[in-house]
């Protein structure tokens, strides 16, 4: 077994990003590939063979496909269910939540009175009380089903006030039962935190079960020698669900709990069916590349795009590498040009979304000039040669009225072509006036901001500009489109 290879982590839903949270936290080094089977769960009121059936289904995929070192359970009902066979039947170590929380709270117990809330599943297994009384036969153990809990966590509401109302009524009676520490059985529950706590009291420890794991885990990685020894980014783990790619509920809850700097990779696998056996495989996402040289252009339509919040892997075209031709923009529109653009992509990535833009300046009182030529108006591509000639052509010429225009065009496999247009009036300057962005910016004055677009920041512009504009307009065409077909 590799040591630098990842730790699978599988849960019903989302509850187990409490355990990845501090996985990421406590275990830099390590790469971690997680499954949520949001599909199926939740999973507390599933027979035991159902959970079983499912858990070995990720185990499998994790193992197969990702060739995982170790797999963390990071579901009590999961745990409680299933732990056992897993560890009996997969040659890698198998970890779960339960002995890990089990332990910890015995160790914090003072008054040996320790309270539990799970699912109906896990208290039902009695799998905390048997590993508590391994520790401690005599210790008293309150165990209390919370299956609403989990659901107001799965539903995203784990922070709204009518939240805060059910927790405190839930668990008033384990204020009365003098207990001195309260276990947090159910990945989920940490979430509530601050209002478990509040319902308890400050004098009681909370045990979150997850956290705990953690050190099992280390434990385990030293034991074996199975440390990772290249330091992995938390940015490369990724995240299966096994609900539709257009389902994004997990992705912002995870998003909201996990709150990494960088977009979270979140993948789906779908459930395969044939005859008795299931099995998971990836869908495979098509990226959304921008098919553009232009690399001004890609951080404008990356940002505004990340704005829009799309679910799509926005990809810049040099990843395609050497294969991309040359372009030959000899259309008379901007439609024209932006098409080939796409068409010629498409041709090499068949399988992607391709997103080009074909933009330019308008002048008024040239005929529209630039227009379908800014780029290679006085030389090809040189900013400083085309700003001069467009200030020589206006010499002592008052009227100063200009457009920029952005054409783009998306398309896909088996999908229309999609044209969005967006333009911006403005005014063009006697010199130059501001270092920001490209082409003719320094030239261009908007007049409600009294400053070109070399004088606004990148945001600033972009909620103005043409290419801003147009974004917006596929924006609003975007989800429609994704579903569509021809
Ligand atoms: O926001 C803008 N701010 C300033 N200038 C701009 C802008 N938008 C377009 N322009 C000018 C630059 C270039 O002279 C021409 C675009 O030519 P255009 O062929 O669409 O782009 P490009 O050749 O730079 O990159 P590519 O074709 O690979 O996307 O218009
Ligand atoms: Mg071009």
């Amino acid at each position: 077994m590799n040591k630098n290879n990842p730790i699978g982590m599988i849960d019903s839903g989302v509850g187990g990003l409490t355990v990845i949270k501090e996985a990421q936290k406590q275990l830099p080094n390590e790469q971690f590939i997680f499954i949520g089977d949001t599909a199926r769960m939740p999973y507390g009121p599933r027979t035991t063979d159902e959970v079983i059936a499912y858990t070995f289904q990720m185990a499998n995929y994790l193992i197969t496909e990702k060739q995982i070192k170790m797999l963390v359970i990071a579901c009590n009902t999961a745990t409680a269910c299933a732990l056992t066979v897993l560890q009996k039947k997969l040659t890698i170590p198998v970890i779960g939540v339960i002995q890990p929380g089990a332990q910890a709270a015995q160790l914090a117990t003072k008054n040996k009175t320790i309270g539990i809330i799970a699912t109906d599943g896990t208290v039902n297994s009695k799998a905390y009380e048997l590993q508590i009384h391994q520790y401690g036969a005599d210790t008293k153990v309150l165990s209390q089903g919370e299956p609403d809990f989990v659901q107001l966590v799965e539903a995203n509401k784990y922070q709204d006030h009518a939240t805060r109302d059910i927790v405190m009524n839930h668990l008033a009676p384990f204020k009365a039962a003098g207990i001195d520490t309260l276990i947090l059985g159910c990945t989920h529950f940490p979430l509530l935190e601050p209002f478990i706590r509040e319902a308890v009291g400050k004098q009681i420890t909370l045990i979150d079960s997850g956290r705990e794991t953690i050190y099992a885990i280390k434990q385990c990685l030293n034991k074996l020698a199975l440390n990772s020894d290249i330091k992995h980014n938390h940015d490369e783990d990724i995240y299966y669900t096994t609900s539709d790619s257009d389902d994004d509920t997990f992705k912002v809850i995870a998003t909201n709990w996990l709150a990494r700097i960088h977009e979270l990779d979140v993948r789906h696998l779908k459930i395969v069916d044939n005859g008795t056996l299931q099995h998971l495989e990836e869908i495979s996402m098509p990226r959304l590349i921008l098919a553009s040289n232009n690399q001004h252009k890609i951080i404008e339509i990356e940002a505004i795009l990340n704005d829009i919040g799309i679910n799509l892997t926005v990809t810049p075209l040099n990843s395609l590498g050497d294969s991309v031709p040359e372009i030959i923009e000899d259309g008379t529109t901007f439609e024209e040009n932006a098409t080939k653009k796409a068409m010629t992509i498409a041709k090499i990535a068949p399988n992607d979304y391709i997103l080009a833009d074909d933009s330019g300046l308008s002048i008024d009182a040239l005929n529209g000039e630039p227009g379908v030529y800014s780029a290679r108006y006085a030389g090809d591509h040189d900013d400083q040669a085309n700003n001069d000639k467009v200030l020589n052509k206006l010499e002592g010429i008052t009227s100063r009225e200009a457009q920029f225009t952005s054409v783009l065009v998306l398309v896909g496999p088996n999908k229309p072509k999609l044209v969005a247009t967006g333009t911006v009036r403005g005014l063009i300057t006697d010199q130059r006036y501001g270092d920001n962005g490209f082409g003719y910016d320094p030239l261009f004055l908007v007049p409600q901001f009294d400053k070109t677009f070399a004088q606004l920041t990148a945001n600033e512009k972009n909620q103005v500009s043409h290419r801003g504009l147009a974004l917006q307009e596929l924006g609003k065409h975007l989800p429609e489109w994704l579903k569509g077909g021809v």
